[in-house]
């Protein structure tokens, strides 16, 4: 639509872990002359970054554009993004920044004196309740730009768990593996088999340009209207338009069945459960066990095992994400409700977060497709012979399986009296059976 896009994009380059971002003496300039809005997305979304990193990323790099920004002459918004899950120690969440005991500043400064493995240590301490550094440090990153509401026109949206576009640029628009892509795309090329979660729990997933619109239309009106105090919006699906991980599960499944990935490894076939047991022993029998025989058969074809590595990252992975994915949160959403009311039609239409028009079904498979084709680059021409694969891989299953219950059973005949008695038994019924349907059949001629 526009080919000369990249004319009106500055790119500035910038690191945030450095003094004054790094960002060069000319840019500072030409950022404090020009700029109208800051959007401050960059963060580590890490879950596993060590505390003092996720500080320096997400809390004191969030101070220090907050102190370039008062440098801005013609700053009309700031607009912080956080994440939905910034207070997922509490069940319903309000469109207000809730107080942490402790206060960002003193804790930057009582880290800086502490060598890593001190700072690994009172980690689990300072985090609490919440799950992980990421989330803490969101949260700290909420205080941080409350703290600069009072000199700066500001705002803060809380996405969920962002997921592959609605519509725009098109529909399942995704480029990383981050959030539920990852597992999507394990579960399609069958190597995830199970996962924690809980059926009934609303999967709170956001497509990525409803987060956008929503932000730009915050932007506008936190510029134009300019608000007596930062206001938040909690930018989610569940309280509106409820999906749940059960459905998701099957949408998923049912998508790459008829759109399968390439090479799979196995037929798609997960299933999420929330009992620790159940998914312990589908963790052996569908993880570890096939891992093993795959790494063994590379091992004597003469090549490196690799299988049981995949395995231990993609249990690393879905271990950091089930908190998240076993349980529902409630978010208010009154800012969202009171920004929509507040666009003409066309601007609604234009900047459309209207969650309510949402058909998951539709959605979730354009977002499978989507991670097929713009995550892993994969040909829709190829999917013919993906699905050859697939028939291949059932037929290489219904005969290992039954390999696998003769050889169980000639075990059982060969040591065990009453296993043979059964096995006669049976048989001989069959037999009884079939000679009672020829006789009859014979008769009715
Ligand atoms: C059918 C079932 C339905 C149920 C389905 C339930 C879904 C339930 C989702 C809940 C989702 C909550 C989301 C909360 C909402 C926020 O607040 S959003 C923030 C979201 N943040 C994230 O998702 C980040 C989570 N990821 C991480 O923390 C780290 O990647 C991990 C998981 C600790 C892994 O760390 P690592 O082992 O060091 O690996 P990492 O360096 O990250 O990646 C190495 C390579 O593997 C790739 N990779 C990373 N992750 C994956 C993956 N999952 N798969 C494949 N490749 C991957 C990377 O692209 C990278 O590739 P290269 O660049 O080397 O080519
Ligand atoms: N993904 C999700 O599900 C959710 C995300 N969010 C929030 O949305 C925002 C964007 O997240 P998302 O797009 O998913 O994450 P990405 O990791 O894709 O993007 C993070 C951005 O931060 C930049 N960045 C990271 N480290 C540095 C650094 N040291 N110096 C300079 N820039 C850096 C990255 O730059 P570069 O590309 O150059 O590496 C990248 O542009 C974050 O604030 C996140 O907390 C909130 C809720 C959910």
């Amino acid at each position: 639509d526009n080919p000369d896009f990249h004319q009106k994009i500055i790119p500035i380059s910038s690191e945030l872990t450095q003094p004054g971002l790094a960002i060069s003496p000319e840019d500072v300039q030409t950022l404090t002359s020009c700029i109208n809005i800051v959007f401050h997305c960059a963060a580590t979304i890490r879950f596993d970054e060590p505390l003092k990193h996720a500080l320096q990323l997400n809390v004191m790099a969030t101070q220090q554009l907050l102190s370039l920004a008062q440098q801005m002459q013609q700053l009309q918004a700031f607009i912080h993004i956080s994440t939905a899950y910034a207070n997922c120690n509490r069940r319903h969440i309000d469109e207000v920044i809730y107080p942490l005991p402790v206060e960002p500043k003193k804790l930057i400064d009582s880290l800086e004196w502490m060598d890593d493995s001190m700072v690994r240590d009172i980690t689990p301490h300072l985090i609490g309740d919440r799950p992980n550094t990421y989330t803490y440090t969101k949260a700290l990153a909420e205080c941080v730009v409350q703290q600069e509401s009072g000199r700066l026109n500001m705002a803060i949206i809380r996405p969920s768990i962002v997921g592959a576009s609605w519509q725009e640029p098109f529909p399942g628009w995704i480029d990383n593996f981050n959030g539920p892509s990852g597992v999507f795309i394990a579960a399609g090329k069958g190597i995830l088999r199970t996962m924690r979660a809980s059926n009934d729990a609303v999967a709170d997933l956001i497509p990525v340009d409803v987060v956008i619109n929503l932000t730009l239309a915050a932007g506008w009106y936190t510029a134009v209207h300019r608000p007596k105090s930062a206001l938040v919006y909690n930018c989610t699906t569940g309280g509106i338009n409820p999906f749940h991980w059960g459905e998701i599960e099957h949408h998923v499944m049912s998508t790459f069945k008829r759109n399968p990935l390439e090479q799979a490894f196995r037929r798609p076939n997960a299933n999420i459960t929330s009992s620790y047991l159940i998914y312990q022993y589908w963790i052996l029998v569908s993880h570890k066990f096939p891992a093993l025989l795959y790494d063994l058969f590379l091992r004597l074809s003469g090549q490196k095992p690799q299988m049981m590595r995949i395995f231990n990252r993609l249990h690393k992975a879905i271990g950091l994400l089930e908190y998240f994915s076993s349980q529902d949160w409630e978010w208010n959403s009154d800012n969202i409700n009171m920004l929509m009311n507040q666009l003409s039609a066309e601007d609604r239409r234009t900047f459309n977060f209207d969650v309510r028009q949402l058909n998951w079904p539709e959605y979730i498979e354009n977002y499978c497709i989507g991670t097929k084709k713009y995550v892993l680059n994969e040909d829709m021409s190829d999917i013919p012979a993906a699905r050859q694969h697939l028939r291949k891989l059932r037929n290489i299953r219904y005969t290992f399986n039954t390999v696998l219950l003769v050889f169980i059973w000639r075990v059982f005949i060969a040591r065990s009296q009453m296993a043979r008695n059964i096995w006669y038994f049976v048989v001989s019924l069959c037999y009884k059976f079939l000679s009672y349907f020829r006789a009859s059949s014979t008769l009715t001629q």
